[in-house]
């Protein structure tokens, strides 16, 4: 069936409307960064830069590190940006630009997140790159969306529910990441559920001069645990990212740089540094998959 021209927008240059890339232009392995500053400090590290693209806050770098190529494009900030960049990747391998029909095969992509992230656990200090094995989401991207869970995810789901069950403004989602790349990327890297918030402020519990509706909410997130599971870091995409990569078949994992430990009232005096380390732990380690 052809996909309508105000569903799935292509700029008369034949590119993707808000990321600017032609199919041809990405790899099947994709990094994504939330901070568009953040694409060449991944970039620098390859040996070959065959394309520089970008569009608003989505900036995309193509190239080679030995024989593996791979892209590396930011998100911005926020789930409702991770819906733009995942449906118009997922655009650009899986729907032929011609016919606007879906294709007969399929691609799947490996896509891997290096964010920033702050920490709720005393145990999780500052400097940590934390893999995270479930993204939790408390944004509402995934209620317009038809997505279905495995038997963990159900159980793991209804615990957390319970839990934060007086939130009555929150329809909490889980999804987990890829096992594949969890087991190479993500391999002995420290691991936790990661909560995805719609802000970076309150809904982070964070409170500078607006009162917070939510008293306590650090305490309330850290003292969640079901079997072995607790929730280790709060950022702003990685639920997003799992859900939609589930949803449209793709493998994803997110690698965090923890710049604040929220328990101990701390931010990093060297996140570059931080960052940098992440980076060239998730591509020492991209041949791999
Ligand atoms: O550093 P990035 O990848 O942007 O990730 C984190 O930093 C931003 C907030 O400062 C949010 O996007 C959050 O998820
Ligand atoms: O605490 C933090 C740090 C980075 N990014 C976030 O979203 N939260």
């Amino acid at each position: 069936m052809k996909i309508s021209e105000s569903d799935l927008i292509i700029n008369p240059d034949g590119t993707i409307y808000h990321l600017n890339l032609l199919p041809e232009d990405i790899a099947d392995t994709i990094i994504t960064v939330g901070d568009p500053d953040r694409v060449s400090e991944v970039s620098k590290y390859f040996d070959r830069i065959e394309l520089k693209k970008g569009k608003r806050e989505f900036i995309t770098h193509t190239g080679y590190l030995g024989q593996k190529r791979i892209t590396v494009l930011s998100t911005g900030i926020g789930t409702d940006n991770i819906d733009i960049v995942f449906n118009e990747l997922d655009a650009l391998v899986n729907i032929d630009f011609q016919t606007r029909e879906i294709k007969k095969n399929l691609t799947s992509l490996n896509i891997i997140r290096i964010g920033t992230s702050g920490a709720v656990q005393a145990d999780v200090p500052m400097g940590t790159i934390l893999a995270s094995a479930y993204g939790l989401g408390m944004d509402a991207l995934m209620n317009y969306y038809v997505h279905e869970l495995s038997g963990d995810e159900r159980l793991l789901l209804d615990d957390i529910k319970s839990h934060f069950a007086h939130l009555k403004h929150i329809n909490p989602y889980l999804t987990a990441a890829s096992d594949k790349l969890l087991n190479t990327i993500g391999k002995d890297m420290a691991k936790g559920i990661t909560i995805t918030a719609p802000g970076f402020y309150a809904p982070q519990g964070r409170i500078v001069r607006a009162k917070n509706s939510v008293p306590d909410f650090i305490g309330l997130i850290n003292s969640f645990r079901s079997n072995q599971n607790r929730i280790t870091n709060l950022e702003m995409e990685t639920a997003g990212i799992y859900a939609l990569a589930k949803v449209l078949g793709h493998q994803a994992l997110s690698v965090n740089a923890i710049l604040a430990s929220r328990v101990n009232f701390e931010f990093s005096k060297e996140p570059n540094k931080v960052v940098d380390e992440a980076i060239k732990t998730v591509l020492s380690r991209i041949a791999e998959v």
